[in-house]
C-alpha cells in the first residue's frame, strides 16, 4: 500500500520546549486513524504540521508525491485548499451565515446539487439549512462544520477533538457519521482525541505521550460508533 501522507522525523520546538521529539508515520487512503494521547502530548501540534498549518522545526511531510514542508506560502495555500478539510472542537462557524451558507463558504466551483443533498442528508442536517449557528445545538453545529469540510471534495479530513464539546449521544453520532463519510465518499480521516472509546472505532490507533509515538497498531476489530461504551 502506498501512503497518502507520510511524516519523517518530525520535531517541533517552542522556545526551549520540545513538543514533538521525532515522529515518523505513514497514513493510508480511506482509513480512519485516531491519534490518542493525554492533554499536552502534542496531538494538535502534530495535526497542524501534517495539515500544513504549522512548519516543523525539522523533518518532512510528504503528501502523495509532494513534499509540503518546503512549499512556498502560495503553493501551500493552494495545496490546502485542494486537499485538506479541518474540523475543530469549537466548530468555527460564521454566526451571521446560515448553515447552508456556512457549508458553501469558500467553494469556488459549481457543486452538483446531488452531492450537496446527499451529504446534508447523510449528516442529518438537510432540514436545518436555513438556520443560523445560534439556533443549532452543538452536535448540529458540528455536523454543519463537517459538511463544510467534506463538501469541497478534499480527500483528507483532519479532526482535532471534534467531539470535545459534545455530550455522549452527539459524540457517537458525529463519530458514526465520519465513518459513513469515509465509506461513502472515500475520504481519509485523522482524528486526534484523548477518548479511548473513539479510538476503538478506528482502523488504526496511534498513541502519543510527551511528544513521541508510543504505539501504532492496526485495529482488526473496530467497534461500531453506536456500540461505544462511554465513560
Ligand atoms: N503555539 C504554541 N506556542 C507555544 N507552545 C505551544 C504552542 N502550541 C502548543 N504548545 C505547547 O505544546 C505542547 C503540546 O500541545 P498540543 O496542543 O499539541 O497538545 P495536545 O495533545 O493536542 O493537547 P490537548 O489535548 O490539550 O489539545 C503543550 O505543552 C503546549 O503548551
Amino acid at each position: 500500500m502506498i501512503p497518502i501522507l507520510s511524516a519523517e522525523k518530525i520535531t517541533k520546538d517552542y522556545g526551549k520546549e520540545k513538543v514533538l521529539k521525532g515522529i515518523t508515520l505513514a497514513l493510508y487512503q480511506e482509513t480512519f486513524t485516531v491519534i490518542l494521547g493525554p492533554s499536552g502530548s502534542g496531538k494538535s501540534t502534530l495535526l497542524n504540521i501534517l495539515s500544513g498549518m504549522v512548519k516543523p522545526t525539522t523533518g518532512t511531510v510528504k503528501y502523495e508525491d509532494k513534499i509540503i514542508t518546503t512549499l512556498s506560502q502560495t503553493e501551500l495555500a493552494d495545496w490546502k485548499r485542494n486537499n485538506i478539510g479541518y474540523v475543530f472542537q469549537n466548530y468555527m462557524l460564521l454566526n451571521n451565515l446560515t448553515a447552508e451558507e456556512n457549508i458553501k463558504v469558500g467553494i469556488s466551483f459549481q457543486m452538483t446539487p446531488l452531492a450537496f443533498d446527499r451529504l446534508t442528508r447523510i449528516l442529518e442536517i438537510d432540514g436545518l439549512l436555513d438556520k443560523f449557528p445560534a439556533q443549532l445545538s452543538g452536535g448540529q453545529q458540528q455536523r454543519v462544520a463537517i459538511a463544510r469540510a467534506v463538501i469541497k471534495g478534499t480527500p483528507f479530513i483532519f479532526c482535532d477533538e471534534a467531539t470535545g464539546a459534545l455530550d455522549e449521544e452527539n459524540s457517537k453520532k458525529v463519530v458514526e457519521l465520519l465513518h459513513s463519510l469515509k465509506n461513502t465518499f472515500g475520504v481519509t480521516i485523522l482524528f486526534a482525541t484523548h477518548n479511548e472509546q473513539i479510538a476503538h472505532t478506528a482502523n488504526r490507533i496511534i498513541t502519543m505521550k510527551d511528544g513521541m509515538v508510543t504505539s501504532d497498531i492496526a485495529n482488526k476489530n473496530p467497534v461500531s460508533a453506536n456500540d461505544m461504551i462511554w465513560r
